[in-house]
């Protein structure tokens, strides 16, 4: 009861998509029944015609009125074909819009979703749902429920005129109608609801699988993997092949050729009825009225067929419309990021964590627990700690890609969630781990922080960030397209060019996740040069891994298991021989142990 009212619900919801064009999908449905309507009468003409020549045999000049029954299936047929032209531009325009506004909509929602959300969400996987499914909803409400309304209209009427001369001829027509929809209902019954929503799954689970192993193919090659790195792929397209087969034999072939059969049977079981009665007409001597009524029922249990196969192929084309309407309300409900109606703005840039508590959804520990620190403004605090110990989990709170479960983090004394995140994006630059840029110019991709900055400022910015000797050896200096005719840019430089990003946005607050990971040696002085001009006067977050680069931050907290185990700056902490010092002494061996190996 529920299921179908939310089903109902996600109908409405899609259709409110149509503004203004709402009521030109009910005009449009209403005008393909009419076209269907219309589009009828030239069988009644058929009927009418072969009754009359039944009447007059064999003096067949009598039948003077099959000419006007002549002119009238053409008009008739042309006002059919002109109003469902109409009824579709109507259902069309409709389409249109709702289509296009989904889209704006989803992207809207993408936009406004949390970072976080895309973690979790695949964005090829979401773009394919953007694409296909709001192609599926505009066939939805372009063609299947116009399609679906003229043929209930065609059958509901044919229906009624079957009744209208000899109801037992008109039941036996009638016979196949029940049996067909009883076909439909098993076609549509909810275990074959419940399988084409698998089928769907398993056709996203294929296309995640393949760009996972098309992403995968470089660590494979190293590690010569190919036997186990198709697993996870070849497990999706069994899974995938297993369900289209069961899709197809139990939703498509079983009851749909019993259903054909049936439609195409719909003559037969005229005939043994009439048998039975030809001979009573007879003896009454109505035997050429008889004859004609036959005629009708003949020429109609074709408009039956026709009506329940329109029927069955709309039902089919709705049932799949909506499970699309359900995978596109995914999106168009993606987690927003809630805006204070009454925003603050922070004053000053000092961080701070206060009790936050947050676990990742579905997970079944928290991430962070009850974590409490600050990064006073102008001051650089390192977040240290074992893996999985919460750091970039920390680190993602603050520029919002996921809101606190509990506590609050504070900036310039303000909770991050009562200050407009378009402040907040202004006032944090995040540097990532993996640095995303995109498939175009240097000057484009750090301008992408500042959209009106100059190219000077840019050049100042990318010179800052000690990228002069990537754009002397580039052909087209910073208007060179990254990635293109072998314009491949390191780790390391891909590093430089976003910290030139991160100095050209100018924020007073910089979150740094793993800067020099990607870093050879030589990158990563440049790296660290970049990042003295970055952080300097800034409030800074940092992560990272080698300890060297946090020995003289300001503040190190160390986080393990999601909570704060100790805090302090280097020389406290290594004095106070607790888990820093531990990692602190790990470290020292393993650099000496290199620079052995080295020297030997
Ligand atoms: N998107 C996610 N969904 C569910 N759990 C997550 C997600 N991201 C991280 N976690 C979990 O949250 C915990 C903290 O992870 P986080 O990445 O913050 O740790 P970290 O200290 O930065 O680790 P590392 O040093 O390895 O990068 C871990 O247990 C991790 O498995």
């Amino acid at each position: 009861m529920t299921e179908t009212k939310k089903e109902r619900n996600a109908f409405a919801r899609i259709l409110d998509f149509a503004g203004k064009r709402r009521a030109l999908t009910f005009l449009g449905c209403f005008l393909t029944g009419l076209a269907m309507l219309l589009s009828m009468v030239p069988y009644v003409t058929i009927w009418l015609v072969v009754r009359d020549l039944i009447a007059v045999a064999p003096e067949w000049e009598r039948a003077t009125g099959v000419v006007t029954y002549g002119w009238l299936a053409f008009w008739f047929s042309v006002a059919g074909i002109v109003v469902y032209f109409v009824g579709l531009m109507c259902t069309h325009l409709a389409a249109f819009r709702i289509q296009t506004n989904v889209r704006k909509e989803c992207v809207k929602r993408l936009m406004n979703a949390p970072l976080g959300f895309f973690d979790t969400h695949a964005t090829g996987l979401l773009r394919r749902r953007i694409d296909k499914t709001s192609g599926e909803i505009e066939q939805l409400f372009a063609h299947n429920m116009a399609d679906l309304s003229g043929s209930v209209v065609m059958l509901v009427s044919t229906v009624v005129l079957l009744f209208v001369f000899d109801w037992r001829m008109g039941a036996s027509c009638i016979v196949v109608v029940f049996a067909s929809f009883a076909c439909l209902t098993t076609m549509m019954g909810p275990s074959k609801k419940s399988l084409l929503e698998s089928y769907q799954s398993a056709l996203d689970d294929i296309s995640k699988a393949t760009t996972e192993y098309v992403r995968g193919i470089p660590v494979v090659k190293v590690f010569q993997q190919t036997v186990y790195s198709i697993a996870a792929l070849k497990k999706s397209i069994d899974n995938y092949s297993m369900y289209a087969n069961r899709y197809q034999s139990d939703v498509c072939e079983v009851p749909q050729s019993i259903n054909l059969s049936f439609i195409e049977a719909a003559f037969v079981f005229l005939l043994p009825v009439t048998a039975l009665l030809a001979p009573s007409a007879l003896a009454s001597g109505n035997f050429a009225q008889f004859v004609s009524d036959f005629a009708f029922y003949a020429i109609f249990s074709a408009i039956i067929s026709t009506a329940l196969s329109r029927v069955m192929f709309a039902a089919g084309g709705m049932m799949q419309a909506d499970d699309a309407l359900r995978r596109i309300e995914e999106v168009v409900q993606a987690p927003q990021i809630v805006r204070s109606a009454n925003p603050k703005v922070p004053e000053g840039n000092r961080v701070e964590f206060r009790g936050v508590s947050f676990t990742y959804e579905g997970a079944a520990k928290p991430a962070l627990d009850d974590v409490s620190f600050v990064a006073e403004a102008g001051s650089t605090i390192a977040l240290v700690g074992p893996s999985g110990g919460g750091k970039s989990t920390a680190a993602s709170l603050i520029p919002r890609f996921w809101d606190v479960d509990k506590g609050s983090v504070l900036v310039g004394g303000v909770d991050v969630r009562d200050v407009d995140p378009h402040v907040l994006m202004d006032r944090v630059a995040f540097v990532f781990q993996d640095n995303r840029l995109f498939k175009t110019s240097i000057l484009e991709n750090v301008r992408a922080a500042r959209p009106n900055a100059s190219c000077e400022e840019v050049l100042a910015a990318l010179s800052a960030a000690q990228c002069d000797d990537i754009l002397a050896k580039l052909p087209n200096g910073m208007d060179t397209v990254i990635g293109t005719k072998g314009t491949y840019l390191s780790g390391g430089e891909r590093q430089r060019v976003s910290l030139a990003r991160a100095i050209l946005k100018d924020a007073p607050i910089v979150v740094l996740d793993e800067a020099t990971a990607f870093a050879d040696p030589e990158n990563e002085a440049l790296i660290q040069a970049a990042l003295k001009r970055l952080t300097k006067g800034r409030t800074v977050i940092m992560i990272a891994h080698r300890l060297t680069t946090v020995v003289n931050a300001d503040k190190i907290v160390v986080l393990d298991h999601g909570r704060v185990a100790e805090s302090g700056t280097h020389g406290e902490l290594v004095a106070g021989n607790g888990l820093y010092a531990h990692m602190w002494a790990d470290y020292q061996t393993a650099v000496a142990w290199k620079i052995t190996r080295e020297v030997a």
